[in-house]
Formats: structure tokens, C-alpha cells, sequence
């Protein structure tokens, strides 16, 4: 899958019109006795629109004519009261369509976001989260208008128009042909303006996923944005992406517009014609006033149909792109799913192997390279190695992130892509450099580790990983909030929450990619003897970077180039003095040893 960034338009998949809207229509099927509903009340209001010229012609022909005045009130009073039933129909069918579209789009949305977080890494790898969240929030936000229209225009306009028309050739078939007239250039032109404004209206969806992917993009780097100064040029760049929608906006709304001006000139040189036609048919006395002023009603009531209809298509065509946007999503397969023969995994005791495994993220470049190891449940593996060498690429496969090329990763002789990933990955534990908490307390963050674990357990686990004590010393201990990634706590405090949220899970496999960041020295104490505690009796891949960790391992894996290099413990490949000799004596050696004690 290509990568795309914030500034380039996202590609699409076309999708035929014609899926999009059946399944766009698919999701109305479960309320079809609410649409029922909606449209029988949809029905009186038409039914009462369609009779009230009737009844004019009736007053002005019947009535007024005879001079039955008495009849023309009991006519006006049925009138007001059929209306009054009418408004009440209205109002109801409004607040029923309401609550059907808002359905709708909770369910899409819910589809939209578990699809999304079953797809695998490679999905989030290639597009900026903010364009993930724009198809969540702002393409599903564009439908509502689309089912509220189709439910309360298409279907009523067309019923209306279909009766409108049976009722004027009933009421005079030449005037009800003249009426039709200017109908087909209409439709011709309508056909061609659709293919323009579909193209216009994706480009600008694109254009606005833009923006959001760059906004949030740019706000979660605030901090990096801010340290460097960098408010004036990403101000600029957001000016540019403006600049972009607005234009991406007008020449989508400028290939709408011309929807309008045509319904308009066809509805009024319509009009005009069929006046004309009329009184010289009225003058030839083949119809009467009363049957004319009724029709020119019903001429209106032709037209208007015609113009919601055409706005209904116009809005179609807007939210097409938007609709395309999500079902492009939603037909994106999982890289990683589980095979339909998949087994559950048992209880995992920790063997690792892989076997001649190679693997790539792209084509383009192969990341590791005939990989061979076989590690023993409760051995504790470091791996070391220059950046960009493969170390995260290997844990990465430990996990089934992503799939191999060739070659095998078993776990206790279990082959990773023929296990439920689910029953795979509950029991491994995986804490990235980056320690990411959730908006909440500290408590429910420790909690994910075990979502069922009782406060007790919570705070045994804290205390294991050294995190009690400083919990106790907040304001609301482990009740207090923390905000979104846990910036209100220092880095050495959230890796050693991070750690009790592990603890809690008791993993067999953990995989842990030690923090680089320098913190104080007594956290760091403390986060040194919170590992230790985590690599206690369980198989642990730490990707190392602290001279304590790689020392105590029982081995370690040079990695080069996406090759091991060397493997052995830290005497026995410091004896061979080959590269793990080289990197410590330039690298390791340095480290702070105080911290390492
Ligand atoms: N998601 C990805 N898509 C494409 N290439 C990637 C991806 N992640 C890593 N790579 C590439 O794969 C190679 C190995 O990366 P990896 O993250 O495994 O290295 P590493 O040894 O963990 O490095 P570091 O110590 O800097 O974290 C690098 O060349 C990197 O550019």
C-alpha cells in the first residue's frame, strides 16, 4: 500500500455508484416498519397537498359560482381542519426520521471504528491518523443528510409526482403533455453535470482530509512545534491547505450550482407555456377557469417534486464521495486475520524459534534476513544493535504485527500465523519506548492490564512494579485523572504504571523496548528494579538500552543489517570482541553506570 502523508490526496478504489447507494440504502432495512411510519405520515401530508386545489376548483366552481356561501364555509372549514392534521403528520415524521438517521449513523460509525481496529499495522503505518478520524467522524457526519432526504424527499416526491402527473392528464391530457415539455433537457443535462461534480466533491473530501490529518498531526507534535519555534510555519502550511479546500469547495459547489438555474428555466419556460396553452384553451371554452386556476397548482406542485428531486441528487452526488470514503475502508482486509482453521493457542509456557525467517515491509527492501534463533521459556534475550538494524522488526513478528515473507516464528512449536491472534496476543505483553496511558484514572490504566482485576490486585501489581508509592502522594492517589498520554506524570512515572499494567496482565512473553529518556536517579532506581521484576519468569525480549538490562541478560542478540550477527552472553561476546565488543566499548561503556547498579 502506498504511504500518504498529510499533504497528498488520498487515493481511492472507484466503487460503482450503484453499490455504493444499495449499500448505503442496506443500512434502512432494519428500520423498514419506522420508514413505513415515516412514509404513511408522508402520505397524509401529500394526500392533503394533492386535494387542496382539488378543492379549490370545487369552491370556485361549485361553490362561488352558485353562490352557496354556507357551502364554501363548510368547505373552508374541512380545509383548515385536514391541513391542521397535516402539520401534526409533518412534525411527527420529523422527529421519526431523526432518530432513524441518527441510528444509522451511530451503527455505521461503530462498523467504521471495529473494522478499523482490527487492521493491522501496516494500515496505520501508511496514512496519517488524523485522515483516520476524519472518514469517523466527518464522512459518516455527511450521510445524515443523504438518508434524511431519501427517506423524506425521494420516495415523496416521487409519489407526488407520479400523482401529480395522473392527476393532470385526468384533468386534461394536452395541457398535461405541454407540461412536460422542457422535462427531457432537463434530465440530459443533469446526466452530464453528475459525472463533473462527483470528481469535484471527492477532491474536496480529500482536501478535508487533509486538513484534519494535518491539524492533528501538528497538535499531537505541539510540543515539538512549540520547542523549535515552529507556529509561524506550520500557521503557513495550514494557510496553504485552506487555500486548497476553499478552492477544492468552490469548484465543487460551482458544478452543483448548475443544478438550480436549469430546474428554475425549466420550470418557468414550462410554466409560461402551458399559460399560454391554457388560455387558449380557455377561450375555446374546453376547459374552465376553475380547472385551470387548479391546474396551474398543480403545475407548481409538478415542479416542486422536480426541484427536490434534483436537490436530492445533488446531495447524492455530494455525499457519494464521502459514502465512497467509507465503504473504501471498510473493504480493506485485515493484512493479519486468522486463518479459517486457526486453533486456539493453550496457555503459552514461552519457547520462541524462528526459522529462517525473512521479511519486508515493502518490496522494496528486505529488513531481516534469514533470522535463526530458539529461545527457552524464561530466558530473558536482549537485543542490541545499530539503529534502523531490526530489532523492533523482530519483536514486531514475535507478535504476528506483521507476517513473514518466508520462514516460520514458533511459539512453544506453535506457528504464530495458524493461532487465533487473540489467544496469541492476551498472552504476551508488549510495552513500547513510547509508554501510551489513556485519558482516566490511574487506576483503570493499570486496570487494561486485566480488565478484570480487582483494586486489590491493582495495587499489588503497583506495588511490584514500584509504582505504589508515588501513587499514594497524588492528590487522589489511584483515583487521580490523568490526561491523554499521561503528560501530567513524569516519564520514569508512567513507564513504572506502564509496568504495573503489565505486571497485572503476567504475561509469558513479554516484549519490551527499554525507554531511552534520562531520568532521575532515584526513578530510574526504581525503574531498574521494575524490570527486573518483569523479566522474573517469563521469556522478555528487551530491546536494550540500559548497560544493567544487557548485562543480566541471559543472552544477547547482536543485530546487523537485519542479521544476528552475534549471540552469547555479555562475557562470552565480549571475549569474541567482534561487534558487540566494538558497540559496547563506543556505546554501553559509557552509560551511566551509577544508574546501572
Ligand atoms: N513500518 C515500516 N514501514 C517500512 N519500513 C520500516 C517500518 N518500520 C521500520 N522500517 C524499516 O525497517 C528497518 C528496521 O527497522 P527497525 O525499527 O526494526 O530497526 P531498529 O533496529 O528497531 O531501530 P531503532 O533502534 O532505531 O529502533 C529500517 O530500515 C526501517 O527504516
Amino acid at each position: 500500500m502506498a504511504k500518504n502523508t498529510v499533504r497528498q490526496d488520498e487515493k481511492l478504489n472507484e466503487i460503482v455508484k450503484r453499490d455504493i447507494i444499495k449499500r448505503l440504502y442496506s443500512y434502512l432495512k432494519p428500520y423498514k416498519f419506522e420508514v413505513f411510519q415515516v412514509l404513511v405520515l408522508m402520505g397524509v401530508v401529500i394526500g392533503v397537498n394533492l386535494l387542496n386545489p382539488y378543492f379549490f376548483r370545487l369552491g370556485i366552481d361549485e361553490y362561488i359560482a352558485n353562490k352557496d356561501i354556507k357551502g364554501l364555509f363548510l368547505l373552508g372549514g374541512l380545509v383548515i381542519l385536514i391541513n391542521i392534521v397535516s402539520m401534526i403528520c409533518s412534525r411527527w415524521r420529523i422527529k421519526k426520521m431523526a432518530r432513524i438517521t441518527n441510528n444509522i449513523l451511530v451503527t455505521i460509525r461503530h462498523q467504521l471504528y471495529e473494522h478499523i481496529q482490527k487492521l493491522s499495522f501496516e494500515f496505520f503505518d501508511n496514512r496519517p491518523n488524523g485522515k483516520i478520524i476524519a472518514r469517523i467522524i466527518g464522512d459518516v457526519n455527511s450521510l445524515n443528510n443523504l438518508f434524511t432526504s431519501s427517506v423524506t424527499n425521494l420516495i415523496p416526491d416521487l409519489v407526488t409526482l407520479i400523482a401529480v402527473v395522473v392527476i393532470m392528464i385526468s384533468m386534461n391530457l394536452k395541457l398535461a403533455l405541454v407540461s412536460l415539455v422542457t422535462l427531457p433537457f432537463l434530465l440530459v443535462f443533469m446526466f452530464l453535470v453528475e459525472v463533473t461534480c462527483r470528481k469535484r466533491w471527492q477532491l474536496f473530501r480529500k482536501k478535508n482530509s487533509n486538513m484534519k490529518g494535518y491539524i492533528y498531526e501538528n497538535f499531537s507534535g505541539i510540543r515539538v512545534v512549540q520547542s523549535f519555534a515552529a507556529q509561524d510555519k506550520t500557521s503557513r502550511g495550514f494557510s496553504e491547505i485552506l487555500a486548497e479546500l476553499n478552492a477544492a469547495f468552490i469548484k465543487a459547489a460551482k458544478a452543483s450550482d448548475l443544478f438550480w438555474p436549469l430546474v428554475e428555466i425549466s420550470w418557468g419556460v414550462g410554466s409560461v407555456i402551458v399559460f399560454w396553452y391554457g388560455v387558449k384553451l380557455l377561450n375555446t371554452g374546453e376547459i374552465s377557469v376553475g380547472l385551470l386556476v387548479a391546474f396551474i397548482s398543480y403545475i407548481s406542485m409538478f415542479w416542486r417534486p422536480i426541484m427536490n428531486l434534483s436537490n436530492f441528487y445533488n446531495n447524492l452526488i455530494t455525499n457519494m464521495a464521502a459514502a465512497e470514503r467509507i465503504f473504501e475502508i471498510m473493504d480493506i482486509k485485515p493484512d493479519i486475520e486468522d486463518k479459517k482453521c486457526a486453533k486456539t493457542m493453550p496457555k503459552i509456557k514461552g519457547n520462541v524459534v524462528f526459522r529462517h525467517v525473512n521479511f519486508s515491509y515493502d518490496d522494496n527492501e528486505i529488513v531481516l534476513k534469514d533470522i535463526n534463533f530458539s529461545v527457552k521459556a524464561g530466558e530473558t534475550i536482549a537485543l542490541v544493535g545499530p539503529t534502523g538494524a531490526g530489532k523492533t522488526t523482530i519483536v514486531n513478528l514475535i507478535a504476528r504485527f506483521y507476517d513473514v515473507d518466508s520462514g516460520e516464528v514458533l511459539i512453544d512449536g506453535y506457528n504464530v500465523s495458524d493461532v487465533r491472534l487473540e489467544t496469541l496476543r492476551s498472552q504476551m505483553g508488549i510495552m513500547l519506548q513510547d509508554t501510551f496511558l489513556f485519558s482516566g484514572t490511574i487506576k483503570e490504566n493499570i486496570r487494561y492490564g486485566k480488565l478484570d482485576a480487582t483494586d486489590e490486585e491493582i495495587i499489588k501489581a503497583a506495588k511490584a512494579a514500584y509504582a505504589h508509592d508515588f501513587i499514594m502522594k497524588l492528590p487522589n492517589g489511584y483515583d487521580t485523572d490523568i490526561n491523554e498520554r499521561g503528560t501530567r506524570l513524569s516519564v520514569g512515572q508512567r513507564q513504572l504504571i506502564a509496568f504495573a499494567r503489565a505486571l497485572l496482565a503476567d504475561p509469558r512473553i513479554l516484549i519490551l523496548d527499554e525507554a531511552t529518556s534520562s531520568i532521575d536517579t532515584h526513578t530510574e532506581r526504581l525503574v531498574q528494579k521494575g524490570i527486573e521484576r518483569l523479566l522474573k519468569g517469563r521469556t522478555s525480549f528487551v530491546i536494550a538500552h540500559r548497560l544493567s538490562t544487557i548485562q543480566n541478560a541471559d543472552r544477547i542478540f547482536v543485530i546487523d543489517d537485519g542479521r544476528i550477527k552475534e549471540m552469547g552472553n555479555h562475557d562470552e561476546l565480549m571475549r569474541m570482541k567482534g561487534i558487540y565488543y566494538n558497540l559496547f566499548m563506543s556505546q554501553f561503556k559509557f552509560l551511566d553506570n551509577k544508574k546501572a547498579v
